[in-house]
């Protein structure tokens, strides 16, 4: 088959976006790989499905697949590229639309400035039962990586992300920690691994090992992970500029049982057709 697509990008965690109203778009997890891979396909960190929603009280259904193939519930970066993308293509002219997910529904807002504000739902703290509970209250784990003991938060933003604070990120050890995290026996399921310089009260550099993709230019969920982390732990402001390798977010999270809002870039870099 072949296949339009359009690629996009927010802070550099990059997308193959596919409108699979107009066309059919029913993906493997060879093809997914194949898009992904950056020698032999288009190249990208996930691939994004625009398809009608299968249920009443939302405007779209929005599908992420990692680079590795892998089917998962939530991408940040992507739902501001997914609103960029049905406005440019004409799909919608609302400002702010309902997209159903895996993981529930966010609300998307397309800023007048042609920013993207989305409101990615209320953080929960799980799973709940993994070995060595620290300290209840900030949801915090010590785990055992490597030869090290690390103090991680762990939550979900609709996908499962462990946090950690660290003195440096940028000599952080995310490509030798990362995947050790990532396929940790605490996380049947995988989990998006963190690492976050707490700069100020209202700064933080973060680098986030994804999940099936490796570590990105920035991970949208990963940021609001991240500020939800600090905050529990009383680190951090309400509102906070995530400043990642590439580029920097605004997530802000009242507390409790808030939603969080994340406010950040959504760019289209080119479009094309492939044959699959
Ligand atoms: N890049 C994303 C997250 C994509 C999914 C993640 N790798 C997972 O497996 O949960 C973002 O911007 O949030």
């Amino acid at each position: 088959m072949r296949l339009r697509f359009t690629k996009m990008h927010g802070l550099g965690n990059d997308f193959v976006v596919f409108d699979a109203i107009h066309q059919d778009v029913k993906l493997s997890r060879e093809q997914c790989r194949f898009l992904a891979d950056r020698h032999f396909g288009v190249g990208c960190d996930q691939i994004l499905l625009v398809e009608r929603p299968t249920v009443a009280d939302a405007d779209f259904r929005y599908r992420i697949f990692n680079a590795d193939g892998g089917e998962v519930e939530q991408c940040g970066n992507g739902a501001r590229c997914f609103v960029r993308f049905v406005h440019d293509k004409g799909l919608t002219d609302k400002k702010q639309i309902r997209v159903e997910t895996k993981a529930g529904i966010i609300v998307p807002r397309l800023e007048d400035d042609g920013q993207v504000t989305v409101d990615m739902g209320v953080p929960r703290f799980e799973p709940k039962e993994i070995p060595f509970l620290t300290d209840k209250r900030a949801s915090t784990y010590l785990l055992s990586v490597g030869a090290k003991i690390v103090e991680v938060s762990v939550l979900s933003m609709g996908n499962p992300h462990a946090v950690q604070v660290v003195d440096q990120v940028e000599t952080a050890p995310v490509a030798h920690d990362g995947p050790l995290i990532e396929h940790h026996p605490s996380f049947p399921n995988r989990v998006n691994a963190g690492f976050m310089e707490v700069v100020s009260r209202d700064h933080i550099r973060l680098r986030v090992w994804e999940r099936g993709a490796g570590e990105t230019l920035a991970c949208g969920t990963g940021a609001c992970a991240a500020v939800v982390a600090g905050i529990t732990r009383g680190l951090l402001a309400h509102r906070v500029r995530v400043a990642t390798r590439g580029g920097e977010l605004t997530v802000r999270w009242a507390g409790d049982n808030h939603h969080v809002f994340m406010t950040g870039p959504a760019v289209t870099v080119f479009e094309g057709e492939i044959e699959l």
